[in-house]
């Protein structure tokens, strides 16, 4: 069916096995452009191995086969042509735990670019700026960007670590469990962060708290035991899901 949005990604009858152990079935799902979709299910269900699809990190893994497609505006993810690091520069990525590099603010931020091949001082200085600006960081580091990452509290790494992935302007950016590591006022900023990033970038969200996925995101996928059980806008599926299980799980009965 064709969705009443505009598609960043479609996923297209993806399935997925470690060795002999399926762990997507048959996923069918398009992800809406420059808005926040959330990948919510128990345990286990799936939802960072969908997640890691989207940029291929699963193609480290041993043993990892995937059947289906992926499509990032259009062009195949999982087969084709696609260069895995011009891949990665489109679709970014932030693990749960906050991993800036043993380096300064400023060299964190600009590493991609680097990589790049940027050189121009005054093009990396406008970047580290508007990265910083926009992952809501530069007020509080802008004096000291020479100083190590390290020395930031784990909320300002993991903002830190949201400027470096967009110093490079992806188009989306998956966020696998961002705050699960951070205090309640450091995962409030971050929530509040990812609010002003979809205007520039599609966000795709795994989480397991209820709260989080009602108060951020605008689509909610519900996975369980590897497959897709129900998706749609995050106010319809939080106040009245169409599968007797989406709602027992929204409603903490299991989970
Ligand atoms: N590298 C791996 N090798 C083998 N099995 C794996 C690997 N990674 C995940 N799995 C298995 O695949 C299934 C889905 O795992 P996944 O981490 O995607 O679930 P999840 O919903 O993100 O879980 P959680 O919420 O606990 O992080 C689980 O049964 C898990 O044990």
């Amino acid at each position: 069916m064709t969705p009443d949005f505009d598609v960043a990604l479609t996923v297209d009858q993806l399935s997925l096995w470690y060795g002999e152990r399926q762990a997507l079935h048959n996923i069918n799902l398009h992800i809406p452009r420059q808005q926040i979709t959330a990948l919510i299910g128990p345990s286990g269900c799936g939802k960072s191995t969908l997640l890691r699809c989207f940029n291929r990190m699963n193609d480290v893994i041993d043993n990892c086969r995937i059947s289906g497609e992926i499509l990032l505006e259009q062009e195949s993810v999982l087969h084709g042509q696609q260069d895995l690091s011009a891949l990665r520069r489109r679709v970014g990525m932030v693990f749960q735990r906050p991993n800036p590099f043993p380096k300064s603010i400023y060299e964190n931020v600009i590493y991609g670019l680097r990589l790049q091949g940027v050189r121009d001082r005054r093009v990396l200085n406008e970047a580290c700026e508007r990265a910083l600006r926009a992952a809501a960081l530069w007020g509080e580091v802008k004096d000291h960007l020479g100083q190590n990452a390290l020395t930031l509290s784990s909320g300002q790494q993991q903002r830190l670590v949201i400027a470096r992935a967009i110093a490079i302007e992806p188009e989306v950016l998956l966020l696998d469990e961002p705050t699960s590591a951070l205090d309640p006022i450091s995962t409030l900023v971050i929530e509040e962060l990812m609010h002003s990033l979809k205007q520039h970038f599609t966000l795709v969200l795994v989480t397991h708290n209820m709260q989080q996925a009602s108060r951020v995101s605008d689509y909610t996928a519900f996975m369980h035991n590897g497959a897709l059980v129900e998706f749609g806008e995050t106010d319809r599926i939080f106040t009245s899901p169409k599968v007797r299980r989406t709602e027992d799980y929204i409603t903490g009965r299991y989970g």
